[in-house]
């Protein structure tokens, strides 16, 4: 099979793959028991983003056990901020905790060169992956969005309200830019080491997105972003670009017509018509199924499956996905259900 026929990378530019891709977001992760016995043996989270031959093996885990058409780099967003020299640290059960940045002379401290050597074992590991992956499976690299990865420079972690970056962003956007342009520099090194290594398509997650307003979407989601996509276009045109705007509700229409992306991942909160009508016209559209209906199961799990895919696929352009990321009490059985039934709805259309 060549390049350009895997399933995945077919959808994300806008074509009619002879079979619906589907990878779920967080594949990789404690919902697995193969993945927290890998856990178990690591020093911990960055050790094992940072370590080729558990980060590998943690990628292709959910390949053996489910017929997914995507592997992604087992990662994480933090890696950069971590690489620019911010002490990154993760509390079991509590998240991610960051030493919080402070104005703009903590800028200066922030190294790219210093990045690009931290992060080669992540690039040591696409490369492994990519060498490893069986026919038809495409490897997806990814980033934070630059907006996303400063709340929690700033913020030192998850934040209910984000008012440490929107005290910086709104009040003063000039000083708040200077870290916007530095992490857009990071992302592009980032994710065009990752390409180099063997990456096929990107996704860049802005989790935080549906934070913003309209003006602050605009500048601190919207511009950065497709600064990132024109750059990397620029030098890997048939890398598909995917952005994920979370929980950005009507500002979702904007990103898709001006983000300058292939593809838009989509949050549970949209429904499938509107999906249809309002963002499939301008991009390629992936998501949208409740992490929660993977955890409860059940007819009504594949039920959603089967609206989402049976409106979305005929149009192509489309990649089955959830809306967020795979919870840690999810079932496998329920995600090998899934992918049957993902399955099921293209055999029913010919
Ligand atoms: C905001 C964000 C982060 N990381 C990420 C995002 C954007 C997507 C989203 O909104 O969820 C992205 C991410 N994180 C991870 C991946 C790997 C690839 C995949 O399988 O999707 C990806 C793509 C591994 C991970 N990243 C993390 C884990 C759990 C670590 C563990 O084993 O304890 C995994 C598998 C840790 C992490 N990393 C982060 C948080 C908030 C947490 C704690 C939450 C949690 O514990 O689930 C930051």
């Amino acid at each position: 099979m060549t390049e350009t026929t895997k399933p995945l990378l077919a959808a994300l530019k806008g074509g009619h793959p002879d079979r619906t891709p589907i990878w779920l977001m967080r594949q990789a992760g404690r919902y697995l028991p193969e993945y927290r016995a890998l856990r178990a043996q690591a020093n911990g989270f960055l050790d094992l983003c940072y370590t080729p031959d558990f980060a590998t093996e943690v990628t292709l885990q959910p390949l053996r056990r489910f017929d997914l058409d995507a592997a992604i780099l087992f990662s994480d967003i933090l890696v950069v901020p971590h690489g620019l020299g911010q002490k990154v640290w993760f509390v079991e059960g509590e998240g991610p905790k960051l030493e919080p940045l402070t104005g703009t002379a903590a800028l200066d401290a922030l190294d790219l060169a210093a990045m690009a050597e931290k992060l080669k074992p992540v690039y040591e590991t696409a490369a492994r992956v990519k060498a490893a992956l069986p026919a038809g499976k495409a490897l997806i690299g990814f980033a934070g969005a630059p907006w996303t990865v400063a709340t929690y420079m700033l913020e030192g972690g998850s934040s209910r309200d984000f008012l440490k970056a929107k005290r910086w962003a709104y009040g003063d956007p000039d000083g708040f830019q200077r870290l916007i342009d530095l992490l857009v520099d990071a992302t592009v090194q980032h994710l065009e080491a990752q390409i180099a290594a063997g990456a096929e398509a990107v996704q860049i997650f802005d989790s935080w997105a549906g934070a913003l307003d309209e003006d602050a979407f605009e500048r601190w989601t919207v511009a950065p972003i497709r600064a990132i996509a024109s750059r990397i276009r620029a030098n890997h045109p048939d890398v598909p670009i995917t952005g994920f705007p979370n929980r950005a509700g009507t500002l979702y229409e904007s990103f898709a017509l001006h983000a300058g992306v292939d593809a838009v991942s989509i949050d549970p909160t949209w429904t499938v018509e509107a999906i249809a009508r309002r963002l499939r016209p301008h991009v390629a559209v992936q998501g949208n199924l409740d992490p929660g209906r993977l955890v409860a199961g059940g007819p009504d799990m594949i039920r959603r499956v089967r609206a989402i895919c049976d409106r979305l696929a005929p149009m192509g352009g489309f990649v089955f996905n959830l809306g967020h990321g795979v919870l840690p009490s999810t079932n496998p059985d329920h995600v090998a259900q899934v992918v049957e039934a993902v399955r099921a709805a293209d055999a029913d259309r010919v």
